[in-house]
């Protein structure tokens, strides 16, 4: 832990990324709210993805893959794009080009009411009353705006009239009090719209992150070796961050229809060629205006891969976990110099995306003016030839002002809408398909085991050509320590994670006493799982709850005392300012900081207060000293007693310990036996046995490095 480690792609990301992450040390986007140890870049504002109201259509995040992972299919434009130095970031399916080019103005059309009633769905889920109240006061506000403008076309009538003024106001004012009325109603209406909007948007995206958080924590664990899995889970999180804008969105949009229908309806009863007319004219400009905002989709689209390079860049700069590193590696001109080669080509990119948009704009303005000038044209000729009145002149002048403004409204929130949907469909779409991950088991509950049966037994990863594991057998017992030893990448941590059931295997089954693990209840499975992996989380909890994960026992603190006492955490939690109650975090979080050898005996307490009958050390002493892995070691066959202990490590010589020893090679088990029989066989222990006892026993192991020739 705390080596320099990459933020996930969506924290590279110019968009609202995921607030996901691990543990405090490890990156995460500084959208994350209260923030543990993660980036302070990035965030969900980042570059190209900006969400401003300014910008309708912004960037949507392509998908982080290496270069090499990239598909035929992979079509994106950001091929033509110049290489950060190797590592860059593709859209391997091009899905995300395909939607931005669907940007027109009649899939607007289509999928807007899709949006409407998507964005009303979720907020009817989260606040009934609210949304009730904001579609009446939308349907309210409609009507009042119709019968305003209807207002000032009798206004207008009594005015205009021949007779004395006196007479002619008489006339006028019900219209104008209902002129008025209708005006300080749309406003409290208005606001009330407000009031329930900004109420609803954070418990929608509240909601819409929990849905996604519940989706992936009764996912299977291999779910994250997939690619499209990870990839649809970081696009699915910025797309619950945005489920908030929907209702705006929904509302302005509702609101913008209401109005173009409030005045449709009063055009179309001054003269019925009006309406068409200026619908027809306002085409231009509206497909100028979706246009433009493609061309910036696109462009944004394009300089994604080199946004989350930035991001990227971004985090090993700022962060402390590579400080040390940049400094001592004298780094940081070549990072300054990749990263403002990498911001030019986003701006040049920007840069040509600005002058096409304003081209297209200034077109669909010309367009515009002339579309106005003929309709202004037909009510003036319309005047003129006595086929409507000067009152309904004047009605027609408000009606086509409030039916242009809400044609302009409808594309441009439509435009806006329709991004935010691309982004909810990202949503949607990561809970339909957690689905096909979604674990699914069986219902038997099982104890502590007394036996674990591995029965001929593979596992391959997917999308990798070969097994990690193939045809293991051999059976772990209560009161034993069965030791996995081998080489690096032997599969040593895969067969632990399929003994307890976090995956299941591809071949053959691992048995609890006679259960196979994908027929158990996977939560009653776990309960009897203490597991400390190789890189064990660092929660920024108290040092209790870091113990106990939030389940406290109901011997309380002994409990959790005894477990520090068998960890060797208890020298650490004595030196802490409060003790249990002291956050482990880092400072700046009000907490305590660590060492890496403290937080092993700490995720040593946490698997030792766990009351379960598997008990998995995975290189459980690597940052210990030798004084407290003597200890560990010492205490573990206390600990077997009443429990299947499985070790994995690669301290040969502790391995005295263990009752057994097997070890494996490329995925296979080619030894198994007590360490004095392995330790006299020839054969791979025995090889691994020397490379240890040599290098401590080496003469020259403790000279001064200067003393050799
Ligand atoms: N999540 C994963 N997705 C794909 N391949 C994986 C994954 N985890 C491990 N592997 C591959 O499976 C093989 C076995 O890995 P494993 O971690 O079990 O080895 P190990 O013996 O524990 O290694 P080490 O001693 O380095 O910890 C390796 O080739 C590794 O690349």
């Amino acid at each position: 832990m705390g080596g320099m480690s990459e933020p996930s792609d969506a924290s590279a990301r110019g968009v609202p990324g995921p607030r996901t992450a691990p543990q405090h040390t490890g990156p995460r986007p500084a959208d994350s709210g209260p923030q543990h140890g993660g980036p302070q870049q990035g965030g969900p504002q980042q570059g190209d993805g900006q969400r401003t109201d300014a910008q309708p259509v912004d960037a949507q995040p392509v998908d982080a893959q290496p270069v090499d992972a990239r598909d035929s299919g992979a079509q994106s434009a950001e091929r033509s794009a110049p290489p950060s130095g190797g590592l860059r970031y593709v859209d391997v399916t091009g899905s995300r080009e395909a939607a931005g080019r669907s940007i027109r103005l009649v899939d607007m059309a289509r999928r807007l009411p899709q949006l409407v009633r998507r964005s009303l769905q979720l907020a009817w889920r989260v606040d009934r009353a609210a949304t009730v109240g904001l579609l009446a006061c939308q349907s309210v506000s409609g009507v009042l705006q119709a019968m305003g403008l209807l207002a000032i076309g009798g206004t207008l009538t009594a005015l205009l009239a021949h007779g004395d003024v006196l007479h002619r106001l008489m006339q006028a004012w019900p219209s104008l009090v209902l002129l008025a009325g209708a005006a300080g109603a749309r406003a409290l209406l208005a606001i009330t719209v407000n009031w329930l909007s900004s109420r609803l948007g954070p418990l929608m995206k509240r909601e819409a992150e929990q849905m996604l958080l519940d989706g992936c924590t009764g996912v299977e664990l291999c779910a994250y070796d997939e690619p499209d899995f990870n990839r649809d889970r970081e696009a699915a999180d910025r797309g619950a961050q945005v489920t908030g804008d929907l209702i705006n969105e929904g509302q302005d949009l509702i609101a913008q229809a209401a109005s173009f229908l409030a005045g449709a309806v009063v055009l179309a009863g001054v003269h019925p060629v009006l309406l068409p007319l200026l619908v027809a004219a306002s085409l231009p400009q509206a497909l100028s205006q979706v246009s433009a905002a493609r061309v910036r989709y696109l462009a944004n689209l394009r300089s994604n891969g080199d946004n989350r390079m930035l991001a990227v860049l971004r985090w090993h700069i700022y962060t402390k976990d590579a400080a040390d590193q940049i400094r001592a590696g004298t780094m940081a001109p070549f990072l300054s110099g990749r990263y403002r080669d990498t911001v030019a080509r986003i701006n040049r990119e920007d840069r040509t995306a600005a002058d096409k948009g304003a081209r297209m704009s200034l077109v669909g303005a010309v367009c515009g003016g002339l579309g106005s000038a003929i309709v202004w044209a037909a009510v003036v000729g319309l005047l003129a030839s006595g086929r409507i009145s000067v009152g309904h002149a004047g009605t027609a002048v408000f009606a086509l002002q409030t039916v242009g403004q809400s044609v302009r409204g409808l594309v441009s929130v439509g435009s806006r809408a329709v991004r935010t949907g691309l982004y909810m469909d990202d949503w949607t779409g990561f809970l339909d398909k957690a689905g096909g991950f979604r674990m699914r088991r069986g219902a038997r509950r099982p104890g502590p085991p007394r036996t674990i049966e591995i029965r001929s037994l593979s596992h391959r990863y997917s999308g990798k050509d070969r097994d990690a594991l193939s045809e293991v057998s051999l059976t772990l017992r209560r009161g034993e320590v069965t030791a996995l030893v081998g080489f690096n990448g032997s599969g040593k941590s895969t067969l632990s994670k399929l003994v307890s059931g976090l995956y299941l295997p591809t071949r053959g089954q691992v048995l609890w006493d006679g259960l196979p693990t994908a027929e158990a209840d996977p939560q009653a499975l776990w309960q009897q799982v203490a597991l400390v992996p190789q890189d064990y989380a660092r929660w920024p909890l108290t040092a209790r709850e870091n113990i106990t994960l939030g389940q406290p026992s109901a011997r309380g603190d002994t409990a959790v005392h005894d477990a520090c006492g068998a960890a060797g955490a208890d020298e650490v939690v004595a030196r802490l300012g409060s003790g249990l109650d002291t956050l482990l975090a880092r400072e700046w979080l009000n907490g305590e900081e660590l060492s890496g050898g403290q937080w092993q005996r700490i995720a040593l307490a946490r698997a030792f207060f766990r009351p379960a009958g598997l008990l998995v050390l995975d290189e459980p002493t690597a940052n210990l000293d030798p004084r407290a892995e003597h200890r560990l070691f010492q205490r573990l066959r206390g600990l077997a007693r009443e429990r299947v202990v499985l070790l994995v490590t690669h301290r040969i010589t502790n391995l005295a310990v263990a009752d057994r020893i097997v070890v494996l090679d490329e995925g296979r088990v080619v030894q198994d036996g007590t360490y004095p029989e392995l330790a006299a066989r020839p054969g791979l222990f025995q090889e691994l046995l020397s490379y240890q006892v040599t290098a401590d026993a080496r003469p020259d192991a403790h000279e001064q490095p200067g003393a050799h020739p």
